[in-house]
């Protein structure tokens, strides 16, 4: 018989060693094992004990920055779902904004987990038909605010479905982001001063203020276009128009008397908590009203000059990318609609009858918007 090491160890040698060796051939093989495994690709379903920290973080983001862009498109189906919502044409570029700072979107998708939905600490309460939209849309360009949309009308039409139904409204924003909103009809609503306040004696107010007589022409303009059987502009607004008495019951006509609404919003709220923007401003001197807007909000200027491109055809301000050579992205068909002719005698009487009102609003916010 040959001589054979293997059994003549197992003769000689005493079991307890022969179990220990067995014992490490074990679990040798059971590396061996799983290190095949990892090479086909089956790791990422087996708990990652090499360098699981850091590849649980890579993850993690992964997995939030998808979180936040299904959080984007609910956003978007919101948009959709209000007659007045343009704000998904501007989203591709609100991305581009987004990409401007990398640190704020590493930032951002990191701190996803501990994002939620919250109250707005800001909400741009007026005036219709004032620019309201193409302020918000200018605002979601900011990668610190957090915006919805849609109208929510929830201070006037639904204030009986609760805060929560409200904050369910929101996206989803990380502590350092501002929530916003617009609804325009709230700066005439006679409730909403104090159930702002109810919410949040802090929270901040912008009011986008237009020449009232194009805004009513605007209002009016607008009502024309879904309805086109309503009687003139001109005999909308006089209550007697042999008289010249001109019908401040008509909404088109109340809605301008800027100074009589800002009196109601006064006994909540202190003049410092309110931004007054020039709706004319805002298509002449876009980059000039949002560095005032993002100033009152607390936020980095970020939303510049580079951001604007005129179109003259639109005859408004557009959206662009900052850089590259992209197709600038303007507001919708219902944002700077033709308004019909109204006979200049009546604008002059309209003029004459908004004076008194707008000297008082100069007044009351300390600054001239040169409508007269
Ligand atoms: N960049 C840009 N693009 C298009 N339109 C612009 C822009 N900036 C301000 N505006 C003016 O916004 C007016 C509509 O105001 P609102 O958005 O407040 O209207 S609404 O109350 O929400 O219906 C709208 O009024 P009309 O011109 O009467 O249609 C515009 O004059």
């Amino acid at each position: 018989m040959e001589y054979s090491p293997i059994l003549h160890s197992f003769h000689v040698v005493p079991s307890s060693y022969v179990k220990n060796k067995l014992l490490v051939f074990c679990v040798m093989l059971s590396l061996w094992v799983y290190m095949i495994y990892c090479c086909v690709g089956y790791c990422s379903t087996v708990p990652n004990l090499t360098y699981g920290s850091a590849r649980g973080h890579e993850a993690d983001a992964a997995a939030d920055s998808q979180g936040s862009s299904q959080g984007a498109s609910r956003d978007l189906l919101n948009n959709e779902s209000d007659l007045d919502s343009r704000g998904d044409e501007w989203d591709e570029v609100r991305g581009e904004a987004r990409a401007l700072d990398d640190n704020n979107v590493i930032t951002s998708s990191l701190l996803n987990e501990t994002e939620s939905k919250k109250l707005p600490r800001a909400i741009i309460i007026g005036v219709k038909k004032g620019g309201t939209r193409a302020l918000l849309e200018f605002l979601r360009l900011h990668p610190d605010i957090r915006a919805v949309g849609a109208e929510p009308h929830f201070f006037d039409r639904n204030y009986d479905k609760g805060l929560e139904w409200y904050r369910d409204l929101m996206p989803k924003s990380s502590e350092g982001q501002l929530t916003m909103e617009k609804t325009p009809s709230y700066f005439v609503t006679r409730e909403v001063p104090a159930r702002i306040y109810t919410m949040s004696k802090e929270t901040k107010l912008i009011v986008v203020v237009r020449n009232p007589v194009t805004r009513a022409i605007s209002d009016y303009t607008q009502t024309r276009s879904k309805k086109l059987d309503i009687p003139s502009f001109e005999s909308l607004t006089f209550k007697n128009m042999s008289a010249g008495l001109i019908d401040t019951t008509w909404s088109a006509v109340q809605i301008g008397l800027y100074a009589k609404h800002l009196e109601r919003w006064l006994q909540f709220f202190p003049m410092e908590q309110m931004l007054f923007v020039s709706g004319e401003r805002l298509i002449t001197d876009p980059a000039g009203e949002m560095a005032r807007v993002q100033d009152f909000l607390g936020l980095r200027r970020v939303v510049t000059e580079k951001y604007f491109h005129f179109n003259p055809a639109k005859g408004f301000p557009c959206l662009k990318r900052p850089e590259g050579n992209s197709k600038p992205h303007c507001l919708g068909k219902t944002k700077g609609r033709t308004h019909p002719n109204i006979d200049p005698e009546v604008v002059q009487r309209l003029r004459d009858f908004y004076k008194p009102f707008n000297r008082k609003f100069y007044k009351m916010t300390g600054q001239d918007f040169g409508w007269d």
